[in-house]
């Protein structure tokens, strides 16, 4: 049977009495608008209260990446910007003042090791130079006494007070830095009493570097040894993973270091120093509570002289060039500022904070909520996780429910060997990781976000003429430049992702250099977007 349109009951219902008159249609149709209205004002209240509950749930933000990659650099790096909208990190901005000085330690800190690392070579190299017959010191003063350098201590009695434990730091620290026992092959080099003048004057800086180090505690010194040989130790499936060896945290070197023993803390040292050094009128008093910091200072402002000194010195470029050190390119390097930094007035600027170099240990957590843009009224999460090998183990706690990870891998490493275990190449750690992170099912719906870091740093090396292909074969004859490297470092990146995520998703890939603050605000915008969409679509579907 066919029912007519007139004969539907809510139809009927609906409809105008047929004797209605034209009073009483004008009152019917506002009601009927005045409903409307109130109907749809309901719908946009609900409609806005789904968001707000969308909202509540925070986002999620992983940054991962094998130390030295530049994790930190890129938070450092949207906090100093005052304008910044972008991820505001609410936390860091209240603090930021107060970290700002207690950056000033490190930064010094860096300087400093900067120095006594040349000072190390240089004492190796002049101790060859004399076992090689020839004078260490070839006196250019009639009354200069001989050279007080023993061939049975590298660091003669008169030049060095270093101890035994001091040299085996030193050595570490040499290792890290491609340090070899000395240049070989080459005529020695024609050494000074200038040289051994300057290390005498110098090594006062091998205590302050001691004192600084205690001070900021583990965080102030890199690892340079693993107990674990995989790249991802964090993955139950991976071969040599400690999770899939059934190993409980606590057997774990760096399993006890948690969030709060992070660089916050190693820089909450110096504030709580300062503070028991206020005389509660907000003035420092000076003598027994000295800053430290100060003290420091007014040890480097007399030695800047001689810092420069070194650091313009010929034949200690000459060592240097013919141990194949660049100790320019390594973190925290600050000799070409030591005229603006060895100073008792020096004040810290945001782009020193940013190249400034503090390992991360364990896990640091950042909370923000967005007062303004389109993440008003977000919160995000954000951890910044340690880099090392040994460190890696506890990332897997924090990829339940994460919406999104930055994968920093530094590409201008590809010639360069993990500090934590000098067999691996840091590449090929690289690209471990990351097949790890894409393969890992619980990280299945996470969005990845890659950067390829440290651009600024390939380009110099590919400019000094290093060559990519001799450290990375299947680079083949392709041009030795920034663009090829680049390109041919992503396909890589990207093949390992479209091969092992469990499922599909889209590559999102950025050239950084993070340490560039302006530009990096720029990606991060991009990304912010982005990760947000993928969050509020999540938020949708659940
Ligand atoms: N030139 C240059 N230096 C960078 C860049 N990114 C980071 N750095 C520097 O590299 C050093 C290491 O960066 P961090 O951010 O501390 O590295 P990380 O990944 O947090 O390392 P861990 O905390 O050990 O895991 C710092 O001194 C940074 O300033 C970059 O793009 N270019
Ligand atoms: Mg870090």
């Amino acid at each position: 049977m066919v029912r007519s349109y007139e004969d539907d009951p809510l139809t009927l219902a609906m409809a105008p009495p047929p004797n209605e008159t034209p009073a009483q249609r004008e009152a019917r149709e506002r009601a009927e608008r005045e409903a409307s209205r109130i109907s749809d004002e309901i719908d946009a209240q609900l409609r806005r209260e789904r968001e707000t509950e969308k909202k509540k749930k925070p986002v999620k933000l992983l940054l991962l990446g094998q130390s030295e990659s530049g994790k930190t650099a890129t938070l450092k790096s949207e906090c100093t910007l005052p304008t910044a909208i972008h991820f505001q990190l609410l936390y860091a901005r209240r603090q930021w003042a107060e970290d700002k000085s207690s950056w000033t330690c490190v930064v010094l800190l860096n300087l400093i090791r900067n120095v006594n690392d040349i000072l190390d070579m240089l004492g190796r190299e002049m101790v060859a130079a004399q076992t090689a017959g020839l004078p260490a010191a070839s006196s250019s003063h009639p009354n200069a006494k001989p050279s007080g350098i023993s061939t049975s201590n590298a660091d003669s009695p008169d030049s060095s007070p270093l101890s035994s434990d001091d040299e085996a730091v030193v050595e570490v620290r040499r290792a890290s830095i491609g340090v070899g026992p000395s240049s070989t092959g080459h005529p020695p080099l024609k050494f000074r009493d200038t040289h051994r003048l300057l290390r005498l004057r110098l090594a006062p800086l091998r205590r302050v570097q001691a004192d600084l180090e205690g001070r900021l505690g583990a965080a102030a010194t890199e690892l340079y040894t693993s107990n674990t040989t995989s790249a991802a130790p964090f993955d139950p499936e991976a071969e040599g993973s400690l999770l899939a060896k059934g190993k409980e945290r606590a057997h774990h070197t760096e399993f006890s270091i948690n969030s709060r023993n992070g660089w916050k803390s190693a820089l909450e040292r110096f504030r709580a120093a300062r503070r028991s050094g206020d005389d509660g009128h907000g003035t420092l008093r000076r003598g027994a509570h000295r800053d430290l910091e100060d003290e420091v200072l007014s040890v480097l402002a007399g030695c800047r002289e001689d810092i420069r000194a070194l650091w313009e010195d010929r034949v200690v470029r000459q060592m240097m060039a013919r141990r194949k050190v660049r100790i320019e390119d390594s973190a925290g390097f600050f000799l070409n500022d030591v005229e603006r930094i060895a100073r008792e007035d020096y004040q810290i600027t945001d782009d020193d904070i940013v190249r400034a170099r503090l390992r991360t240990l364990g896990v640091q957590e950042y909370r923000v909520t967005f007062e303004h843009g389109h993440s008003a009224g977000n919160e995000w999460r954000m951890y910044d996780v340690g880099g090392t090998r040994s460190s890696r183990v506890v990332w897997y706690s924090y990829f339940d429910d994460c919406d999104a990870i930055i994968f920093l891998a530094p590409v201008s490493c590809f010639d360069e060997k993990l500090a934590e275990d000098k067999r691996v190449n840091r590449l090929e750690d690289s690209y471990m990781l990351w097949k790890s992170v894409c393969s890992c099912k619980l990280l299945a719906r996470t969005q990845l976000v890659l950067f390829l870091n440290k651009c600024d740093l390939l380009q110099a090396k590919l400019m000094r003429g290093v060559k990519i292909r001799d450290s990375v074969p299947s680079f083949g004859e392709r041009r030795n430049d920034v663009a090829t490297a680049t390109k041919y470092f992503q396909q890589h990146f990207k093949e390992i992702q479209r091969t092992f995520s469990p499922v599909q998703r889209p590559f999102y890939v950025h050239l950084t250099s993070v340490i560039d603050t302006k530009s990096t605000a720029v990606t991060l915008g991009a990304v912010e977007e982005s990760i947000l969409r993928d969050h509020l679509r999540r938020a949708d579907l659940m």
